[in-house]
């Protein structure tokens, strides 16, 4: 079995916030004596990463994503729980420990502004004590996948976000860490700078075989990066497995868009899926309509309905489960049990209680 490259168990995070009391004389009461409560952020999580793998760690505002991060990358010390990464502890053993990761915060640099990139490049190769023919070596593959170039020896202030964004990805690889954090990589970007981050990200973790934890409200990074997706809600993980299946789960159907060669009404349509439970059509003009179909009816026989018909048909299109609406319904309801699982977790539990009553 491969080696886990994150290890977390029944991690917690507290922190300790002081009340403000209201006017004048609560700030003086404030002043003598100090009344504080908890907020937890992350509360009691457990999840393996094995290596290799590329997972997005996704959730609302304040969900918990950077806390997490933050403990995973030593930055913080959890308030219990076990966590290792490659193995190490990370807030006890940080020296060793940060030559194995990675970090780019989408949000905060780690480049030095006034300086050339390429002398910033060569200062984090001094705090990582990588050899210099590694360096050059690293360098060089990443300037050219990168497409850097002409900016290294431009100053940090100069750059554009997305040219920045790209040295961030760089400094964070420089010492050849097998695993990446990324925390809103793609934040502020414009689409193809996102497409050029996703596709390089996509290379190292093939090539490389690095390890990527990711962090991000841009569902299109998890969509063309991820495997597993873990679902934070208010520091409790609601969901951890595969995309597909959170969709496939979550989604109550299926759109197909159908344009014809001559014109059809609504009444014609239904005639063709009678008897298909479930299954509705909308005319979008003459030509082109939508249908509907829930899950319980199989694409293939609603579809052999409308070939198998007169109808004179020119295009067909199955339409994409939209990631967008599922995440942010499953957010919305703060749970990622679909409402049938959750019905039927109901009658279980009422089946349960009805019979010790009985
Ligand atoms: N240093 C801190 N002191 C007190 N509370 C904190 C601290 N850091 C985070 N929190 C609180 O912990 C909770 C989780 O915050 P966290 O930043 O981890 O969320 P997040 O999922 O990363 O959100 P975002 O998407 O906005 O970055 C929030 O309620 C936040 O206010």
């Amino acid at each position: 079995m491969s080696r886990l490259a994150i290890d977390v168990q029944d991690l917690r995070k507290q922190f300790k916030v002081q009340n403000n009391r209201a006017g004048l004389g609560g700030a003086l009461k404030d002043l003598f004596k100090r009344e504080y409560r908890e907020v937890t952020a992350v509360k009691d999580i457990t999840f393996q990463i094995p290596q290799g793998e590329i997972c997005g760690y996704i959730g609302e505002n304040g969900a918990g994503k950077s806390t997490t991060i933050k403990m995973l990358t030593g930055i913080l010390v959890p308030t219990s729980g076990q966590l290792r990464v490659n193995g190490f502890v990370p807030h006890k053993e940080r020296e060793k420990f940060v030559k194995e990761i990675g970090v780019v915060f989408g949000q905060r640099s780690q480049l030095w502004w006034d300086i050339g990139v390429i002398e910033s490049f060569q200062l984090l190769r001094k705090v990582y004590r990588v050899p210099e023919a590694d360096f050059r070596r690293r360098l060089d593959e990443l300037v050219e996948r990168l497409q850097l170039g002409e900016l290294l020896n431009r100053p940090v202030r100069k750059l554009s976000l997305g040219q920045r964004m790209r040295c961030e990805l760089v400094a964070s690889l420089l010492h050849n860490p097998s695993i990446l954090f990324l925390d809103e990589p793609t934040i502020g970007l414009d689409i193809i700078v996102k497409t050029e981050i996703r596709e390089f990200l996509k290379g190292m973790n093939k090539e490389h075989g690095t390890t990527i934890l990711l962090t991000t409200h841009d569902l299109q990074d998890i969509e063309a990066l991820c495997s597993r997706v873990i679902m934070l809600d208010d520091g409790r993980i609601i969901y951890d497995g595969g995309l597909e299946d959170l969709k496939s789960r979550w989604s109550k159907g299926r759109e197909i868009k159908f344009q014809f060669g001559s014109a059809v009404t609504t009444d014609r349509l239904r005639t063709l899926t009678e008897g298909l439970t479930g299954v509705s059509w909308t005319l979008e003009n003459g030509v082109e309509a939508a249908m509907w179909l829930p899950n319980e009816i199989n694409v293939s026989d609603a579809l052999a309905r409308v070939v198998g018909s007169s109808v004179d048909i020119r295009d067909i299109k199955i339409m994409e489960t939209n990631t967008d609406e599922i995440v942010r319904a499953i957010y919305q309801s703060g749970s990622a049990e679909t409402k049938a699982a959750a019905a039927a977790a109901l009658e279980d539990d009422t089946a349960i209680s009805g019979a010790a009553r009985s």
